[in-house]
C-alpha cells in the first residue's frame, strides 16, 4: 500500500515539476519603461557626479530619464534622426563636438535653437542589442572641454552605467518571474486534493491551503499565528521543525468536533544551501487514500446477478433471495460446496447494494497464515510488533470502509480471532493491534464457508455466538449435481468465454461429450466445469469438443460410471458412433474422410456402413 501511496505523491510532485518547467520557460520581457524610477535615479546620480545633464531613451525613442541641472528645456520628442535615436539604432557611441558642423546635427529640427555645446551618446546594451542610449550633455564651453578631453573615460563610465541599468532590468525580470511562479504555485496548492502547510524555519505557519484549513477547521489568519506543531501535535511534526527529520506517509488521527479524522501526513524540509529554511507538510484524508488504493488495486470488473449463469428453479430462487437482501446492512452467511459461486454471489450482492460505489474487499481466512490474519483484518499501529511497517498499516475492515468485506472460508478463522470478530460485529468499530483508540467501521460483512458451520458450532469448533451473529441471512447455494438443468447453459456460456479468450471458434460439444459432462458428479462444481471447458478448448483441433479433448480424469470417472451402463448390441453401438462422427464432422466428402479417420476405418467401409444402416 505504502508503495502505491508513494507513487501517488510522487506523481503529484512530478506534476508540479513539469508545471514549473513550463512556466519557467515563459519569460515575460521587461522594458526600460518598466523600471522608469530606477533609470531616473541613475540619470540623477550620473548628473551629480559629472555636473552635466543626462538624457536616457529607450529603443522606442521614448524618454525614460533626464536631468535639468543646467539644461532646463523639456525634451519632449526623440527621433531616430536625432543623435540619441541614431545611437539606439546603430548600437555605437557618438561624440558631438560642435553642434552646427556635426553631421549628426544637420538633419535636426532643433538645430537653430539648440543650446548644446557638446554631447556624448552611448548605447545601453543587453545581450548585444541596444535597448536604449544615455546622452551626456555639456551646455557651457567649460564642460564641453571637460567632456571632449575625457571622452574615452566618459564612454567607459557610461558603459558601466548602462550595465547598471541592465542589471536593474534583469532584477525586475527575475522578480516578475517569481511573482508569476508564486501566484501559479498558490493556485496549484488550492486546486489539489492534498492538504499543504508551509512553515518557516522556526515552525511558524506561513501558508495553508484550503484543504488543510477545511480539515482542521482553521482560517488562514488563525493558522498564521500558530506553529505547525500547534495544529498537528504529533512528535514527527515537532522533530521535522526542530531536528529537520523528514518523514513520509504516517497515519495520524485528529479529533475534530468530537470526531476522529484519520489522515496520512508527510513532512519535508525546505533547504537553502546546507541550511533548512522551513518545512512543508502534506496531508491526505485516509478515506481519500483508501479510495485511490481501491481504485488502483482492485479489478474494475463488476459482477451482477446476470453474470451468475443458470435458470434452474434452485438457482433462480437463491438469486431472488440474494437480490432481496442486497440493500440491507445485515450480515449474510453464504453456504455451499467449493466452486458453487459463493464469491460470485457476494460480489453481485455488493454490486446491487447502495454500497456499490465503495470498495468490495475479499479476504480468505484459510489462505492467510494464522498469525497474520489479525493484522491483515484489523491493521496495526507503528511499533506494534517487531517488523511492523513505519507508520502502521490499515486493516481490510478499514480499507472496505463504507463498502463490503467478504470473509471467505470463515470456518477456518482461528477461535481467538472469532472473539475479536464478534466484538467488531457487535460494536461496529475496530481497534488496531497496538492501538488504544477504537475506529468506527461502516463495513457490511458477507461471510462464506463450505463447512457445516452449525455442526462445528455444536462441536465447539466454532463460536456459537459468532455463528448466530453471522447467520442473520443464510444463503444456501446448491451443488451443480443438484441443478443439472444449469450444466448445459453454463457449458455454452463458458465455451463462448474461452473461445474469446483463446481466440478459437469451437461451435459446440459433440453429443457423447455432452452426455459425459451432464452426468459427471462435478465435485468441484462450476469451478471444475470451467477448468474442463478451458482444457478442452485448448486441446480441441476440430470445430466441436470431442472425447479426445476431455481431461482424462473426467473420462476415468465416466469409465467407472460405464460399468453401470446397460450393454447394447455391437451393431447398435457402431451405428450410433458413425452417426455421431457424421454429426461432428458433417456429411460432406471431407467430413466423411475426417469421420472415417476418427473412427479408424477406411472410406470404403464408412460408405458401406452408411448404406447398411441407411444413414
Ligand atoms: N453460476 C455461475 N455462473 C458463471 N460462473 C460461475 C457460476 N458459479 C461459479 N462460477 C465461476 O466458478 C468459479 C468459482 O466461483 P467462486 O469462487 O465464486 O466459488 P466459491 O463457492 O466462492 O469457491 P470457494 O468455496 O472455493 O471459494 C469462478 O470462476 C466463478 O466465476
Amino acid at each position: 500500500m505504502i508503495k502505491i501511496i508513494d507513487e501517488l505523491i510522487s506523481n503529484d510532485i512530478m506534476m508540479y515539476i513539469l508545471y514549473f518547467c513550463y512556466i519557467k520557460g515563459k519569460d515575460k520581457t521587461v522594458k526600460l519603461s518598466d523600471i522608469r524610477q530606477e533609470v531616473q535615479k541613475i540619470s540623477e546620480a550620473i548628473a551629480s557626479v559629472l555636473n552635466m545633464d543626462v538624457i536616457i531613451s529607450d529603443n522606442e525613442f521614448k524618454k525614460i530619464g533626464d536631468t535639468k541641472k543646467h539644461f532646463d528645456e523639456e525634451v519632449k520628442i526623440i527621433k531616430d534622426t536625432y543623435v540619441i535615436g541614431k545611437v539606439v539604432k546603430s548600437g555605437k557611441p557618438v561624440v558631438i563636438s560642435g553642434m552646427e558642423e556635426s553631421e549628426n546635427c544637420i538633419v535636426c529640427d532643433e538645430k537653430g535653437k539648440c543650446k548644446l555645446k557638446a554631447m556624448i551618446c552611448n548605447p545601453i546594451k543587453y545581450n548585444n542589442q541596444a535597448i536604449g542610449a544615455i546622452g551626456l550633455i555639456a551646455i557651457s564651453e567649460e564642460y564641453k572641454k571637460i567632456l571632449l578631453e575625457n571622452q574615452v573615460n566618459l564612454i567607459e563610465f557610461l558603459d558601466r552605467m548602462g550595465d547598471l541599468i541592465v542589471s536593474k532590468l534583469m532584477e525586475k525580470e527575475a522578480s516578475n518571474k517569481l511573482e508569476v511562479i508564486k501566484n501559479q504555485l498558490l493556485s496549484i496548492m488550492d486546486s489539489i486534493d492534498e492538504g499543504v502547510i508551509a512553515a518557516d524555519e522556526n515552525g511558524y505557519i506561513v501558508y495553508t491551503n484550503s484543504v488543510i484549513n477545511d480539515a482542521l477547521g482553521l482560517t488562514p489568519e488563525e493558522s498564521m499565528k500558530k506553529r505547525i506543531y500547534d495544529v498537528l501535535p504529533q512528535s514527527y511534526v515537532k522533530k521535522l521543525v526542530k531536528e529537520n527529520k523528514q518523514f513520509s506517509n504516517i497515519e495520524i488521527s485528529i479529533n475534530k468536533n468530537n470526531n476522529d479524522l484519520h489522515a496520512l501526513i508527510s513532512g519535508k524540509t525546505v533547504q537553502l544551501g546546507a541550511k533548512s529554511a522551513g518545512s512543508i507538510l502534506t496531508f491526505r484524508k485516509m478515506d481519500d487514500v483508501y479510495k485511490v488504493i481501491n481504485e488502483m488495486s482492485l479489478s474494475n470488473v463488476t459482477t451482477s446477478f446476470d453474470d451468475i449463469i443458470g435458470n434452474s428453479e434452485e438457482i433462480v430462487k437463491v438469486k431472488e433471495k440474494a437480490k432481496m437482501v442486497a440493500n440491507s446492512n445485515s450480515t449474510i452467511l453464504i453456504l455451499g460446496e467449493s466452486g458453487t459461486g459463493k464469491e460470485l454471489f457476494a460480489r453481485a450482492i455488493h454490486e446491487s447494494s447502495n454500497r456499490k460505489n465503495k470498495p468490495f474487499i475479499a479476504f480468505n481466512c484459510a489462505a492467510i497464515p494464522e498469525n497474520l490474519i489479525e493484522s491483515e483484518l484489523f491493521g496495526y499501529e507503528e511499533g506494534a510488533f517487531t517488523g511492523a511497517v513505519r507508520g502502521g498499516k490499515p486493516g481490510k475492515f478499514q480499507l472496505a470502509q463504507g463498502g463490503t468485506i467478504f470473509l471467505d472460508e470463515i470456518g477456518d478463522m482461528p477461535l481467538h480471532l472469532q472473539t475479536k470478530l464478534l466484538r467488531v460485529l457487535q460494536e461496529k468499530s475496530i481497534e488496531k493491534i497496538g492501538g488504544h483508540k477504537s475506529i468506527p467501521i461502516d463495513t457490511r460483512v458477507i461471510a462464506a464457508t463450505n463447512k457445516e458451520l452449525d455442526k462445528m458450532a455444536e462441536a465447539g469448533e466454532f463460536r456459537e455466538d459468532l455463528y448466530y451473529r453471522l447467520n442473520v441471512i443464510p444463503i444456501n447455494i446448491p451443488p451443480l449435481r443438484e441443478r443439472k438443468g444449469d450444466i448445459k447453459i453454463i457449458l455454452e456460456y463458458l465455451l463462448k468465454v474461452y473461445n474469446k479468450k483463446l481466440n478459437k471458434n469451437i461451435k459446440g460439444f459433440s453429443s457423447n461429450v455432452e452426455s459425459v459432462l451432464l452426468n459427471n458428479k462435478w465435485k468441484g462444481n462450476v469451478r471444475e466445469l470451467e477448468n474442463v471447458v478451458e482444457y478442452s478448448v485448448n486441446m480441441e483441433t476440430t470445430s466441436y469438443i470431442t472425447m479426445n479433448s476431455i481431461p482424462q480424469k473426467i473420462l476415468d470417472t465416466e469409465g467407472v460410471a460405464a460399468r453401470h451402463v446397460s450393454i447394447v448390441p455391437i451393431q447398435e453401438m457402431e451405428e450410433k458412433l458413425i452417426k455421431q462422427a457424421l454429426m461432428v464432422y458433417g456429411d460432406s466428402v471431407t467430413g466423411k474422410a475426417m469421420a472415417a479417420e476418427a473412427l479408424n476405418i477406411s472410406m470404403a467401409t464408412l460408405y458401406r456402413k452408411i448404406k447398411e444402416y441407411n444413414l
